[in-house]
């Protein structure tokens, strides 16, 4: 007879925002018990419960709660914009308040409830290269590639493409190709924007360590203020991903985004990766 598998009792919730969902494990009262194997069995929608993201609820010492994020294939994410605003809802449910503060790799952030939506801001842009990171100074604004996107850190990497049509852009072809990129000594995710007014974008995306999802909110951030600072677009937006609607509005603060969240079910692992 085979030993219990150690992650057997294993609580987790199951959430999404706008259809990027996640496997939410709050960690907040033991260890942290997240490891990439564990993400990779956890993310796989054949044999785990399957996920764009995970996301570890922590304690923080600097606000209410610390996050911390993987992908699917087990590597590190540094921010997730919409595993935030559902982090942030389920916390803001659990202590009968209407905003918190949540810290991540990339620092504080404020989250408030507006009604039915969950507001995050996702802080300043990062613009220089270093920071991006790129592997080398470019100009930040029209890179070096075919199609010159614009690069913007949100805490983790973006390449933003403006296109003529995003329905008819090839995105996991031309996401993947772009996403490890030497460009991009941490890999990049990808994104694939087109104009339909100075305050509405249609936005695509091919998120690094995921692939194709339904929207990514990091990304949504990087596409706002990537089409501001091409002069396309207003500082506040509406954004239309794959998985419904979004608003954007860079403040003097930072980027702030609201939108949708949900909280589908609560389960209890029976089984895991061997130890
Ligand atoms: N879906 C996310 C972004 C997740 C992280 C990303 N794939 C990365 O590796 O940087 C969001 O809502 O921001």
């Amino acid at each position: 007879m085979s030993a219990q598998n150690p992650y057997h009792g294993l609580a987790f919730m199951k959430m999404h925002g706008l259809g990027n969902d996640f496997v939410v494990i709050d960690s907040r009262d033991g260890d942290a018990v997240v490891t990439p194997e564990l993400a990779r069995f956890l993310g796989d929608r054949n044999r785990g419960v399957g996920f764009d993201q995970l996301a570890e609820l922590r304690p923080s010492d600097e606000g209410d709660v610390h996050l911390d994020f993987w992908n699917s294939d087990g590597s590190r994410a540094g921010a997730c914009g919409n595993a935030t605003r559902c982090a942030a809802s389920y916390l803001m449910g659990l202590n009968g308040t209407d905003h918190l503060v949540l810290t991540t790799a990339r620092g504080r952030l404020s989250a408030r409830r507006e009604g039915d939506l969950i507001s995050v801001n996702m802080g300043q842009p990062q613009r220089d290269w270093a920071e991006i990171p790129l592997s080398r100074p470019v100009d930040t604004d029209a890179l070096p590639l075919p199609g010159s996107p614009v690069a913007v850190g949100m805490g983790n990497p973006h390449a933003v493409f403006f296109v003529e049509d995003a329905e008819a852009v090839d995105v996991a072809a031309r996401g993947a190709a772009v996403e490890h990129d030497p460009l991009f000594p941490e890999a990049t995710n990808v994104e694939f924007a087109e104009i339909r007014a100075r305050d509405e974008i249609r936005m695509r995306v091919w998120e690094r360590g995921t692939g194709i999802t339904l929207a990514c909110g990091s990304g949504a951030c990087a596409t706002a203020v990537a089409a501001h600072v091409r002069g396309l677009a207003d500082r506040r937006v509406r954004m239309e991903v794959d998985g419904g609607w979004l608003t954007l509005d860079w403040r003097d603060d930072g980027v702030w985004m609201t939108g949708p969240t949900a909280h589908v079910f609560d389960g209890v692992l029976r089984t895991g990766p061997s130890a």
